[in-house]
């Protein structure tokens, strides 16, 4: 299966990297990108073809993945629409909803909406995906041959969903990394160096998720069994209660579910 990227960017790094670890040769991937500068990063990063222009990036491929930012999709799907000759075409794009993207490019059927995270960059990825009804099931492997490559994935029945995607998993690893940030610099308020605190917060996050993972246990459960009555969990949790900690992640996410919708209503026409 031949790839090509439509942008170059952070996300397209992280899924052509996981993918190249997965075994796919540099030969299958071609990047359409505007920027010279990032086409040389790519290029010297990956060993992958780079282009400028649409028409030549995507003549020849299986698939074609649009990883530009959601301001910029309704232009290149626009100038993609006569280059179409049966390929998968594949969106990463926040928000901008497969029925848009079909519209731009004249009513192409053949869309998937995917929404990864960043994690593909070590393969570990979690990916929503949505496909239009007029996606075959052979198309639909691929797009889960692709972005499995980089983790798991997960469909989605209703297109609505890949904007609660979006807010848990797609921008999820930027809450891990934010609390990840809290839990070093209290560390080293309290008298560890940078790399201690960063290795004991670290090893936490891995292992308490590893054993969520593994535990037929609920996730509150888990927190009961550290939590001793008047120790020091309790103290800690107590005060992240007392400051609305949980209320304001379960906002943020809202927020951040709304933004994507936002996003489609925006950049997209229905
Ligand atoms: N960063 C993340 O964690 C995730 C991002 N996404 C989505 O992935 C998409 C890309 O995000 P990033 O990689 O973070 O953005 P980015 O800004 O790093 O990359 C976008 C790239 O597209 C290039 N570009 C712009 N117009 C172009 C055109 N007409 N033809 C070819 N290249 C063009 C830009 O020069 C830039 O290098 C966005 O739509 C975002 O919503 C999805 C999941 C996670
Ligand atoms: O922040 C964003 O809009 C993108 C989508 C999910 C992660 N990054």
């Amino acid at each position: 299966m031949n790839i090509t990227f439509i942008g170059g960017g952070n996300m397209s790094s992280a899924l052509i990297g996981g993918l190249l670890q997965q075994g796919y040769s540099p030969g299958q991937i071609r990047v359409v990108e505007i920027s010279a500068e990032r086409r040389e990063k790519i290029k010297h990063a990956f060993k992958v073809e780079t282009v400028a222009e649409l028409a030549k990036g995507v003549s020849g491929s299986d698939v074609i993945l649009l990883a530009v930012k959601p301001q910029q999709l309704s232009g290149v799907a626009r100038e993609l629409a006569s280059q179409l000759r049966n390929q998968l075409v594949i969106s990463i794009a926040a928000g901008i909803r497969a029925t848009d993207i079909s519209r731009w490019m004249s009513g192409y059927a053949r869309v998937v909406r995917a929404m990864p995270n960043t994690p593909a960059l070590i393969r570990a990825a979690v990916t929503g995906l949505y496909a239009l009804p007029g996606v075959s099931m052979e198309e639909k492997h691929n797009a889960e041959a692709i972005l499995g490559a980089v983790g798991s994935v997960l469909w989605c029945d209703r297109e609505e969903l890949l904007d609660a995607v979006t807010a848990v998993s797609g921008s999820g690893p930027a809450y891990v990394f934010y609390f990840i940030e809290a839990m070093q610099k209290a560390g080293q308020e309290l008298g560890l160096d940078a790399s201690q605190a960063r290795r004991l917060s670290l090893a936490t996050f891995l292992g308490a998720a590893e054993l969520a993972n593994q535990s037929g246990d609920d996730v509150a459960t888990l927190r009961a069994r550290v939590t001793s009555q008047g120790g020091t969990t309790e103290r800690a949790i107590q005060t992240l209660e007392n400051a609305g900690v949980k209320h304001a992640i379960v906002h943020a996410i809202h927020g951040a579910s709304q933004r994507s919708r936002e996003l489609g209503d925006e950049f997209g026409e229905t």
